[in-house]
């Protein structure tokens, strides 16, 4: 199963401190992130990620296409929402397709928490069926 994870600049410490309190949890799935912050997560919780684009040069749209190729069963998206960003079209695409392929989208800490512990009971519940 494979999830995106995504914050802005302004969001990125709170990303990294959620994905440090839930590493063994995420380290059960295939994870992807925008440019700088897969470099910030492989960095600062050793969690293996595999980097798309920075946002404002594609990222986004590289995860919209995953999402749309219905390659990504959960997004993590903290978003800033007292600063403009100029990529502000591809955010709006991301949330929209995410929205088009019903896929669970927590765009902060509480429903990240929630979402995750939802997947890791998908996770166990998909693994068992395989046994
Ligand atoms: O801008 C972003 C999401 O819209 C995040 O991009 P970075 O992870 O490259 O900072």
């Amino acid at each position: 199963m494979r999830l995106a994870l995504i914050a802005h600049d302004e969001k990125k410490p709170e990303l990294i401190e959620f994905a440090k309190n839930r590493k063994a949890d995420l380290e059960r799935f295939d994870l992807m992130a925008t440019g700088t912050t897969g470099k910030r997560l492989q960095e600062e919780t050793g969690l293996d990620v595999e980097r798309k684009q920075s946002g404002p040069i594609g990222g986004d749209m590289q995860i919209g296409a995953e999402i749309a190729d219905e390659n990504c069963a959960g997004v993590f998206f903290l978003r800033d929402p007292l600063t403009a960003q100029p990529h502000e079209p591809d955010i709006t695409a991301l949330l929209r397709i995410a929205d088009v392929h019903s896929i669970p989208l927590a765009t902060n800490l509480s429903s990240a928490d929630a979402i995750l512990d939802e997947l890791v009971r998908q996770l166990e519940s998909e693994t068992r069926s395989h046994r």
